[in-house]
């Protein structure tokens, strides 16, 4: 109940606030019809009232002052993101054990954070991000980038991309090679991979057979997953898309579902009949989302939802960052007292748990938490006085994160994102069928294009490098086009870009410290496209993307290049582009990564445990060592689910 009236008076604070913006905007008002101009902000401010009212009565806090002071704690999870809601929800399905999420930021409020269409406008500097910026990207010609992260109850998962994609199997049997823990291999993990997903229909009702693999999701799990039911793009984008695997079948081969375990395809010429046959079942693309009946599924409207919410023993407290874990014992090392505020002048409060105490801030917040706590590299704590407490050198180092760039061309379609993006009175006319049809439309969609494509670079490019994915079906990069600009111009062009992102970089960041003051934000060293290879690549990936916007498919379609890479044939040019115009994306890991019991670099082992500290566990996306040729939130809701199961038979 709780979840619905949220978004019910969501929808109404929408309308209001719509309202009220035409009505200041255009002095709405008909002589025969007026409405006092104050009337919907007033209405609108007694439906906050309300929801804040229903809000304190779960189990859900806003502030320090409403959590009972006689609850106890068995577990203490910090940060209630991706990772944290799911250990949230796992432990409490048992009775005995009572959990407190501590989330820094509020609850994902308003009609943007579960429209799916608008995910774009969560990614502005906003008080429910935590507003970074990076540390000069060297790579990316030495720019300073805005690099948002959620800040909210949610964290990433309720402002990201949506995009579902798991990775390849080998990444998996990567991890368990790497830890020495079969547990982390494809065949464990796919366990949870589906225990996590709750694959649900398009808002349209489509049939879907032939569009996804049915034998590889999960039906009762819990984060919702759906191909498309928006209309957009399918009169021509995917059509001509679909085309151009007909037209390159080697480089572009069909895959009917990339989250099968091998996602870089399996169709080829030899199988070319069968190709041909599931295009023609296909021909509506299937990309897939954590998308559930046309709203973003979130960690926290998933695994928070109002029937988990309302147990007894899971209690979440907003508005609280968690500024150092306290060191409660020597011999056997333990830190089971978090210490937190509302912001940086706020009042310091403690609370300890009888447990663990796991961390779940998130691959650029855990390891500045870890050595504001004294966890870390002696040698770079001792240059902040800070007392060295557990020696981790690699705390904050190995930082693994994706980058991608974009060559925009004109096209004289308008079944593009942009004609949305730019046209506010068609944005207001699909929101109100969005509403009216509870999540259908183009809106209940989230933008990005119906059709994914995952790739290898050419083997000839592993006579010079090494190859850095995990196996021979892994993906290096995802190159393929997008219709239609995030970022489009007023010019009132219609754009398709021809994208490339890079999913094995071999640069390695560092998160560290820039102040003392957990308030401050860290030192973000993203070190995108800083080897050899990260730059041979992106290069090699954007020409597959150009590759595919040159066949015959779409002729009559593209009117020319947007971007001044028109004569951009030669490497040189390509890499020049690449450095001017690349950016990391959300998928970052490896900063409190995860080695084999006993060895002497890494920072949890395989069971999640920070080396050297009892009762002291690392569950988010920044144990993973390698980033997965791959979006990253489908590996962190199933390692979440892993670690839970191993938190439970501990204390079974
Ligand atoms: C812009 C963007 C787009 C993305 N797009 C996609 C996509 O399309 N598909 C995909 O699979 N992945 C995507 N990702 C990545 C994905 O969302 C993350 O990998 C995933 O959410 C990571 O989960 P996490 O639990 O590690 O961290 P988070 O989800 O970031 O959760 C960490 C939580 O901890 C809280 N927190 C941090 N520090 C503290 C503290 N000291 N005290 C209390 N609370 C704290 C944070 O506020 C946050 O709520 C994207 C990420 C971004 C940023």
């Amino acid at each position: 109940m709780l979840n619905r009236s949220r978004s019910i008076v969501c929808y109404i604070q929408a309308k209001l606030a719509r309202f009220s913006a035409a009505h200041n905007r255009h002095a709405w008002q008909s002589p025969k019809f007026s409405i006092p101009w104050f009337l919907p902000t007033m209405l609108s401010r007694y439906l906050s009232v309300l929801l804040s009212v229903r809000i304190a009565l779960g189990a859900i806090y806003t502030s320090f002052a409403q959590l009972p002071t006689e609850l106890n704690f068995d577990f203490i999870v910090v940060g209630g993101g991706g990772a944290g809601n799911v250990v949230a929800n796992r432990l409490t399905e048992n009775p005995a054990f009572s959990v407190l999420v501590l989330e820094a930021g509020p609850l994902p409020e308003g009609l943007n954070y579960s429209v799916p269409f608008f995910q774009f406008s969560l990614r502005h500097p906003n008080p429910r991000d935590w507003n970074y910026t990076t540390a000069p990207l060297t790579g990316i010609s030495n720019q300073v980038q805005q690099y948002p992260r959620g800040r909210v109850l949610g964290g990433c998962t309720s402002m990201n991309g949506m995009q579902y994609v798991r990775g390849s199997n080998s990444d998996y049997d990567r991890y368990a090679r790497v830890t020495g823990d079969p547990g982390w291999s494809w065949d464990s993990m796919l366990h949870y991979l589906k225990k996590s997903e709750h694959w649900t229909p398009p808002t349209d009702g489509h049939k879907t057979t032939g569009q996804f693999d049915p034998a590889v999701h999960g039906f009762n799990g819990l984060v919702g997953v759906s191909l498309s039911g928006s209309p957009l793009g399918l009169s021509e984008f995917v059509p001509r898309s679909l085309q151009v695997t007909r037209e390159l079948p080697d480089q572009f081969p069909f895959n009917l579902d990339y989250n099968s375990g091998t996602p870089i395809g399996v169709g080829t010429t030899t199988f070319l009949p069968t190709v041909l046959l599931i295009h023609l079942l296909c021909w509506r693309g299937w990309t897939q989302t954590t998308i559930k009946n046309g709203k973003r599924s979130n960690s926290y409207t998933s695994y928070l939802a109002p029937e988990f919410i309302a147990r007894p023993n899971l209690h979440v407290l907003l508005n609280s960052q968690v500024t150092r874990i306290i060191q409660t014992s020597q011999s056997p090392k333990k830190f089971m007292t978090v210490e937190f505020a509302e912001n940086r002048e706020g009042l310091r409060h403690r609370l300890t748990a009888s447990k663990e105490v796991v961390i779940s801030a998130g691959a650029l917040e855990t390891p500045k938490l870890l050595l504001n706590s004294g966890i870390g590299d002696g040698t770079a704590l001792r240059s902040f006085g800070i007392q060295t407490l557990v020696d981790l050198p690699d705390v904050g180092k190995n930082l693994s994160v994706q980058v991608g760039f974009s060559v925009d061309f004109f096209t004289n379609s308008t079944d593009t994102t942009d004609s949305i993006y730019l046209n506010e009175t068609l944005q207001n006319m699909l929101l109100d069928e969005w509403i009216a049809t509870d999540g259908g439309g183009v809106l209940g969609w989230s933008g990005s294009t119906q059709l994914s494509h995952w790739n290898r670079l050419p083997d000839s490019l592993f006579e010079t490098f090494p190859d850095p994915s995990s196996g021979p079906d892994s993906p290096h990069c995802g190159a393929g086009p997008s219709n239609g600009l995030s970022s489009a111009t007023s010019s009132g062009a219609h754009f398709i870009a021809a994208m490339a992102s890079l999913a094995t970089p071999t640069s390695r960041g560092t998160i560290s410290l820039n102040t003392t003051d957990p308030f401050d934000q860290p030192i973000i060293d993203l070190a995108c496209l800083t080897t050899d290879f990260d730059i041979a690549a992106v290069r090699e990936a954007m020409k597959l993307s150009l590759l595919f916007l040159s066949t015959p498919a779409w002729d009559g379609y593209i009117l020319g290049p947007a971007n001044n890479i028109t004569n951009a044939t030669s490497d040189a040019d390509l890499e020049a582009y690449a450095r001017a115009h690349s950016a990391p994306n959300g998928h970052v890991v490896g900063t409190a990564s995860m080695s084999p019991r006993g060895a002497d670099w890494g920072v949890v082992d395989p069971d999640l445990l920070v080396k050297g500290v009892a009762q002291l566990r690392i569950v988010d996306a920044s144990i993973l060592p390698y980033v997965p040729a791959a979006n990253t939130q489908a590996a962190v809701y199933a390692l979440a689910e892993r670690a839970s199961d191993l938190i439970k038979a501990k204390w079974a």
